[in-house]
């Protein structure tokens, strides 16, 4: 009987490598010995030693060349949740999904760690320390959501200790850090365009920012507590800076660092959310003869007049998990990876 050949524990491959949590989840992995094989629809850096394939993760052909030898599969790929393209987050969240599942499963791949999102399970109302079995938002506020809970589900049932195949899921929330694309520049850039002087709501709501080196270190103790007996196999697991702080000092910060003015006058919620929800419809309603994208979609609206912080009481006891870096250091270090982002430059 033909044996398996086991690939080494410690190769591994990342889909969606070149983006901003795949490319701070490569660089550790290198630099901890991992050997790396980056899959991902674009390259946008180069490092010794690290394979590039391009692709898109929903074509399995494409796919499995990067999974070749790999015991252990990231997937941290996704189109941007500011998208509105509903096709596009099907196609790539809930089908591409399957596809590396499949492409996993016949790659004799053992271990899928997926990117999921603590968004899973909010749905525009107050979550104060939500634990992991709050259930999946039954009406999920964009198709970014709802695909990345359908996503989830169908990494946590593929888990199968009998096929010698263990999956995670690691929801994190607000990741920010150097390299960004979102949160930052779109600050900025709202900023510059004089539209961060108003805060939505009485600016008391508390919600969860998460350095990204935190993110990629829960990424990595999941992998590596991945066992055949482990609790976690099948299970997903919020990864937070465990320090959860009002949305608007947050944001404040950030500006003041860069040499912006801190909003500081308050508007009702309830209109800037109704105004906001008024504006998409518009703009869905006109996209056939005007293209335009607001600023305040209702899911920021709500992201910045709610409170959604959780728990990550179960990472700590699972996987050992304490964040690594703290929400101070993490502006801190934030802020200045952006030097072109600061008032003037
Ligand atoms: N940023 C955040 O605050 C949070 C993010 N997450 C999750 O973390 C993960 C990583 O997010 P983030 O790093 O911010 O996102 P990025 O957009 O920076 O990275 C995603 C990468 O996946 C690539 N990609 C998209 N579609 C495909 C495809 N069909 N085939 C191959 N590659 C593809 C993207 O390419 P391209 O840029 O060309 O589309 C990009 O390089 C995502 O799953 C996201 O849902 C969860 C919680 C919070
Ligand atoms: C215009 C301002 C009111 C807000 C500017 C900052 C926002 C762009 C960000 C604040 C919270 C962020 C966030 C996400 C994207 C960027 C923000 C809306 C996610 C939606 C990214 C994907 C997720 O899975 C959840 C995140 C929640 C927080």
């Amino acid at each position: 009987m033909a044996t398996r050949v086991r690939p080494s524990n410690k190769r591994c491959a990342v889909i969606g490598g070149s983006g901003f949590l795949g490319r701070h989840l490569v660089e550790t992995l290198v630099d901890r010995g991992y050997s790396v094989s980056v899959f991902d629809i674009r390259q946008s850096y180069e490092l010794p030693g690290l394979t590039f394939h391009l692709g898109d993760l929903c074509d399995e052909q494409a796919l499995l060349p990067a999974l070749k030898n790999a015991s252990l599969v990231f997937h941290c790929a996704s189109p941007a949740p500011a998208s509105d393209d509903r096709e596009l987050f099907e196609r790539v969240n809930i089908q591409g999904t399957r596809t590396v599942i499949q492409a996993c499963l016949e790659a004799g791949v053992q271990k899928l760690v997926l990117t999921s999102s603590a968004s899973v399970v909010f749905e525009g109302k107050d979550i104060k320390n939500g634990q992991e079995d709050l259930p999946y938002a039954r009406k999920p506020i964009d198709y970014y959501t709802e695909t990345k809970i359908e996503q989830e589900k169908l990494v946590l049932q593929a888990c199968d200790r009998e096929k010698d195949f263990l999956t995670v899921a690691i929801r994190p929330h607000g990741i920010f850090g150097p390299r960004d694309p979102q949160l930052v520049p779109i600050l900025v850039d709202t900023a510059r365009r004089g539209k961060m002087k108003f805060i939505i709501g009485d600016g008391t709501n508390l919600v969860d920012f998460t350095f990204v080196e935190n993110v990629v270190h829960g990424h990595i103790l999941a992998a590596e507590n991945l066992r055949p007996n482990s609790p976690i196999c099948g299970k997903p697991y919020h990864i937070t800076n465990d320090e959860p702080v009002r949305f608007w000092d947050f944001m404040s910060e950030v500006l003041v660092a860069l040499g912006y003015a801190a909003p500081r006058f308050h508007l009702p919620y309830i209109l800037v959310y109704g105004l906001a929800l008024l504006l998409w419809l518009l703009s869905m309603i006109l996209r056939p003869v005007l293209s335009f994208k607001p600023t305040f979609t209702p899911m920021r609206v709500a992201l910045a007049g709610t409170h959604h912080y959780y728990s990550c009481d179960r990472a700590k006891q699972d996987l050992g998990y304490k964040p690594v870096v703290s929400l101070k250091e993490g502006i801190q270090r934030t802020v200045q990876s952006y030097p072109h982002l600061r008032k003037g430059a």
